[in-house]
């Protein structure tokens, strides 16, 4: 758990926007992600949390400061996002979505169709593989797009608020399946949400971003052991963490808002 598995340091981001103004995304970012960490992040919308995860992925450039990632191991992509729109590919079958990113990284398509069976079944979504992904709900499709990510066997997951456009039902299975993959497969994570809850649940550690530029502005350890039980969303524990969270949350809503 003490080695790092991805670092930031001092990272900025500008963007030329349509009009010609120049917006500062980020602002002297730096972090640092152990290996089999799960880190979120929280922030006000447009703070830069989507651009961070982006940036730590490698497929956007900061404008300053530097990212470290480990090398991959086994080799393999270096880091797998799973993006709120699902961004399944309609025209794949769901066994041919599930085994896109490792086919991407130049695996045989035999071998990279039985991970992807492996974790369709995981996902319990074995009996749709041969079917395509218009005929899957959107919990199921964000489970495919899960499935893919995990089929990489990518040493880092990042997340940008993977279940943000499901119902409030089908969000909390998520979690729990989530919840337990993650306890099963001890992967780096990291994951952007705008529900503080889900940060708790989910996360060793919540990190807080201010309104933009995006700053780092806090962060807070999650006490609770793992294998963590759903349940503990109406501990007292739980409650106090989450005051004290959307406290500082409050303070970077609040400036934005003036
Ligand atoms: N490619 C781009 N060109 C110009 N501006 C951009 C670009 N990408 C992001 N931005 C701007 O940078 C800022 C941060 O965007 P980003 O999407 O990272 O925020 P976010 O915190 O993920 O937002 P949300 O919570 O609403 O998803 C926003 O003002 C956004 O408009």
């Amino acid at each position: 758990m003490t080695v790092p598995m991805l670092s930031a340091e001092d990272l900025g981001k500008f963007f030329l926007s349509g009009d010609g103004r120049v917006v500062r995304a980020l602002d002297g970012v730096s972090l640092t992600v152990r290996e089999g960490e799960f880190v979120c992040v929280v922030g006000p919308s447009g703070c830069g949390k989507s651009t961070l995860l982006r940036i730590l992925g490698g497929l956007e450039h900061p404008s300053s400061g530097r990212v470290e990632r480990r090398p991959g191991r086994p080799p393999g992509p270096s880091a797998s996002f799973v993006f709120q729109d699902f961004a399944v590919l309609p025209w794949l079958t769901v066994r041919s979505n599930a085994a896109f990113g490792l086919r991407m990284a130049g695996v045989r398509r035999r071998l990279a169709e039985q991970a992807a069976d492996e974790w369709l079944r995981r996902m319990d979504l074995a009996e749709f593989a041969d079917g395509y992904p218009d005929q899957l709900s959107g919990g199921m499709r964000q489970r495919l797009a899960l499935a893919r990510a995990f089929t990489t066997g990518s040493p880092v997951l990042l997340m940008d608020e993977p279940l943000g456009s499901l119902d409030p039902q089908t969000r909390r299975l998520m979690q729990e399946q989530l919840l337990t993959l993650w306890q099963e497969e001890r992967t780096t994570v990291v994951l952007v949400t705008h529900s503080i809850d889900e940060a708790i649940l989910l996360g060793d550690r919540v990190l807080v971003m201010s309104a933009r530029p995006g700053r780092l502005t806090d962060e807070f350890a999650v006490p609770f052991p793992r294998p963590r039980d759903p349940g503990i969303q109406d501990s007292p524990e739980f409650g106090r963490l989450r005051a004290r969270v959307w406290d500082e949350l409050r303070g970077q809503l609040t400036v934005h808002a003036r």
